[in-house]
């Protein structure tokens, strides 16, 4: 998993890396301003002519360094200097110097169509508050300018905090993080001021939080070694069985997808338990499920397909009606087993939330913005704006793992969080959300622990996102793309 740091974490490992372990400031901002050069050179900039617009704290340090690396590689780089001469941090202002002992042009404007390319160092992690006057007036013209921009750290404007957008902020067209992501890069709508993100090492590593790690990570292709191993001699009971309660009338996709997913993930076998309507559609869809239809479900029926199970997940298509208000009651109350609890299922409860503290089996709840506005009681507004705060605090009230669905997918247990980058705008699409709840059931299934089972089902969906909206496109992709995808995602790892 890889770290996603607050501004004042980031503040943090940076002030122990030079403070305890003793490496200056200034070797830090030199690696900061290589690394950034070799980003641009190959990500193919056009360096005819360059201008860095600095600020006055250590983001126009590592401008004025990049400026003199090109500068002394017979680049025509040029200065801006934007920030208040008077609150120069240390190294910015010998960075200044050193540009200025070399007899390097500075400019006082930002003349229109000179450049080929503009890099930001105006802010970094230090940004304060919102950017305003002549500040803003910079960040604007910058903007404007039809020059490829480079944004050392983030682009200027964007909180490292939360992505958000401080009055105003550069457009970059790729972004060298240093160090560590910072939160900003991955939250919208910082994600998409920031361009193609990539982070830079420049010395400052996990040792520098001397054991108080960040809160927040992000899943990255080490999921991989946490999925469930299989043995060369296991059979189908070996690989688990996963129970999908799922589809009502008019709503056998739901069952399809999410059990069709729980199959795919390599659970041994697969239960679909659902209304008698739905029988023939799946046996034809998908034969590989063992079907437990019937016209009213009854309680024994629910308790016998539990009692099979090594994991269930119930919600998608299921109504909310009152033979699913049964279902639900029915499950929370005598499941012995770890639960996904998805789409209806959530509706459900948002009427009923006492019902979460029937029975004890692990829970695992997938709301999308919508289900956590009716299950939180919070408005949209505040989850968007605090999304990791709200979903940790959710998890941590109600003890449950929370798998908040949304551009950037949040899971949590209130006390780990993780911010999910893999997928697109693509999987914003009927039934995605089933295919999810099938594939964490399935992992649940095959012996998974819950929590690493929600963060790895979360980046695997991703993924498979990610590969439909290459091989079909974002706006041609559905939910059953998803599924044919997924086995080569499973492949790769
Ligand atoms: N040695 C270090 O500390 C290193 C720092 N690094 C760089 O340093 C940056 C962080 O440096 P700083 O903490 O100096 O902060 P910044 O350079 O991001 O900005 C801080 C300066 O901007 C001012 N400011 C903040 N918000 C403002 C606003 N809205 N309007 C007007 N002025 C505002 C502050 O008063 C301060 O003068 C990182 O993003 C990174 O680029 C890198 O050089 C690596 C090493
Ligand atoms: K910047």
């Amino acid at each position: 998993m890889e770290y996603l740091v607050s501004a004042e974490e980031m503040r943090r490992a940076d002030h122990c890396v030079i403070e305890e372990y003793g490496v200056p400031s200034l070797v830090l901002m030199e690696r900061a301003a290589l690394a950034s050069v070799e980003l641009m050179e190959r990500e193919g900039f056009d360096l005819s002519r360059v201008l860095v617009v600095s600020g006055s704290g250590n983001n126009g340090g590592d401008g004025f360094a990049m400026a003199r690396i090109l500068y002394l590689k017979g680049i025509e780089a040029e200065l801006w200097f934007v920030g208040n001469p008077d609150h120069l941090s240390k190294e910015a202002a010998l960075q200044k110097k050193i540009c200025e002992n070399y007899g390097m042009k500075f400019v006082r404007n930002l003349p229109a169509g000179e450049y080929t390319t503009i890099v930001d160092a105006v802010f970094g992690s230090g940004l304060s508050r919102e950017v305003k006057g002549s500040y803003r007036e910079v960040i604007e013209s910058i903007n404007r300018h039809p020059a490829k921009v480079f944004a050392v750290d983030i682009p200027s404007g964007i909180s490292s905090d939360d992505g958000s957008v401080q009055g105003t902020a550069v457009r970059a067209a790729v972004t060298g993080a240093l160090a560590f992501r910072k939160l900003g890069h991955v939250l919208y709508p910082g994600t998409e001021y920031a361009g193609r993100t990539f982070l830079l090492d420049i010395g400052i590593t996990k040792e520098g939080f001397k054991g108080q790690f960040p809160r927040v990570q992000a899943p990255d292709r080490g999921i991989f070694s946490l999925l469930p191993t299989r043995k060369a001699f296991g059979n189908k009971g070996t690989f688990g069985k996963a129970c999908l309660m799922a589809g009502s009338r008019n709503m056998a996709g739901a069952a399809y997808l999410s059990g069709k997913a729980a199959a795919i993930t390599g659970t041994g076998l697969v239960r679909v338990v659902t209304e008698g309507c739905n029988r023939e559609i799946l046996q034809t869809l998908f034969p590989e499920a063992v079907l437990t239809t019937e016209e009213m479900l009854s309680e024994e029926t629910l308790v016998n397909a539990l009692s099979w199970a090594d994991a269930a997940g119930i919600g998608p298509g299921l109504s909310t009606g009152e033979a699913a208000e049964k279902e639900l009651a029915c499950v929370l109350t005598q499941a012995k087993i770890p639960l996904v609890l998805d789409a209806d299922a959530l509706n459900i409860l948002s009427k009923h939330p006492d019902w979460l503290k029937k029975g004890d089996t692990p829970k695992i709840l997938t709301p999308h913005m919508g289900e956590m506005v009716r299950l939180s009681g919070h408005s949209m507004e505040e989850l968007k704006q605090k999304p990791l705060e709200l979903a940790a605090a959710y998890a941590k009230e109600h003890e449950v793992i929370l798998v908040l669905k949304d551009a950037r997918t949040v899971v949590t247990d209130g006390e780990r969080i993780v911010l999910n980058t893999t997928g697109n705008n693509g999987m914003a699409t009927g039934g995605s959300g089933d295919v999810l709840t099938g594939i964490i059931t399935g992992l649940l299934a095959q012996g998974m622990a819950p929590f690493e089972a929600a963060v790895s089902g979360v980046y695997l969906h991703g993924l498979a996102g990610d590969r439909a909206a290459e091989n079909t496109g974002v706006r041609g992709m559905l939910s059953t793309d998803l599924l044919k995808e997924l086995p080569g995602v499973l492949k790769e790892g």
